[in-house]
């Protein structure tokens, strides 16, 4: 396989090593970073194969059988349209850039032209088949609690509105719905994004987002209503590199590629 990968911080380096020690194999890697960069992106995935580019064309004529996007929402609305509109398949990290309306249709429109597909992995959560599945059922109720460490809260609104190193309790920093919690904490609600995406949509889905100094992790949790399953599902994460960033979600992106490499999809 020849991957594609824009970003190349905490994510694209964990993957790297886990695709060298666990596969499936990646003969090649083309990563897009930004221009001065350059070394910082060789860096991450030293190792492998690796040709950096600059510009979303740069990646497009690579040819990459698969593109992994881990770099964020500015990332995302600035390069994933052009290589969907090539025919790439990508799949999105960043799924709360999605929550910009105009961004969202313009990636499924390049994504129909290109004949491509923009992939939304279950990234930091789980259990997004099954909501996926119940969604066509209608009658959904979704209601999502985000918990993480004060770390992983530092530099987003959450800092202005408490004194997160002298929290002893656990504080509420979001209540709303999923669309508001992924415009305002881009890099830590992605998760609502999906739920969203794949249930109830941005604007139905309750999004709680909660800092919590006795946390043991993220820990993901939510609670499913439909007429056909009710569920509830708590995912205690282990951060990766990134406080805010669970390693899960690397493993969620390497599901991906091994289900793109086959010969089994599960
Ligand atoms: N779906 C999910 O469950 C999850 C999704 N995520 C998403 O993944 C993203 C990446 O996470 P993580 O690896 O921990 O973050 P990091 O901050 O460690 O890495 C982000 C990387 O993206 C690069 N980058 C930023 N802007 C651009 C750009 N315009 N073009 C190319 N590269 C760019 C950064 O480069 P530079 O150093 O030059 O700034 C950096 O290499 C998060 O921002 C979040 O949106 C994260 C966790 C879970
Ligand atoms: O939702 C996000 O943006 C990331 C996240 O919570 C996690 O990795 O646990």
């Amino acid at each position: 396989m020849h991957l594609g990968l824009i970003g190349y911080g905490t994510i694209a380096a964990t993957l790297a090593e886990l695709l060298a020690e666990r596969g499936p194999r990646v003969d090649r890697i083309t990563v897009l970073a930004r221009t001065g960069r350059e070394d910082a992106a060789r860096d991450a995935v030293a190792g492998h194969a690796v040709e950096v580019v600059t510009e979303a064309p740069g990646l497009i004529a690579a040819g990459p059988d698969l593109v992994v996007e881990c770099a964020g929402h500015a990332a995302v609305s600035a390069h994933v349209a052009p290589v969907l509109a090539a025919g790439l398949d990508v799949v999105l990290a960043s799924v709360g850039a999605l929550a910009d309306a105009g961004l969202h249709d313009a990636l499924l429109a390049a994504a129909q032209d290109g004949g491509a597909r923009l992939i939304l992995p279950a990234g930091a959560v789980g259990g997004t088949d099954l909501l996926a599945a119940l969604a066509p059922a209608g009658g959904l109720e979704v209601s999502y609690t985000g918990t993480k460490p004060p770390a992983a809260w530092k530099g987003t609104p959450a800092d202005t509105l408490l004194d997160l190193d002298a929290l002893t309790e656990p504080a509420v920093v979001f209540e709303g719905n999923a669309r508001s919690a992924a415009e305002q904490f881009p890099k830590n609600a992605n998760v609502a994004a999906t739920l969203a995406l794949a249930g109830a949509g941005f604007e139905a889905t309750k999004a709680r987002l909660v800092a919590d100094p006795a946390a043991p992790g993220n820990i993901h949790a939510y609670e499913v209503v439909s007429p056909v399953a009710r569920y509830s599902m708590r995912i205690e994460n282990v951060a990766s590199g990134n406080a805010r960033t669970s390693l899960a979600t690397v493993y969620s992106l390497r599901r991906e590629i091994a289900n793109r490499a086959g010969p089994l999809a599960v």
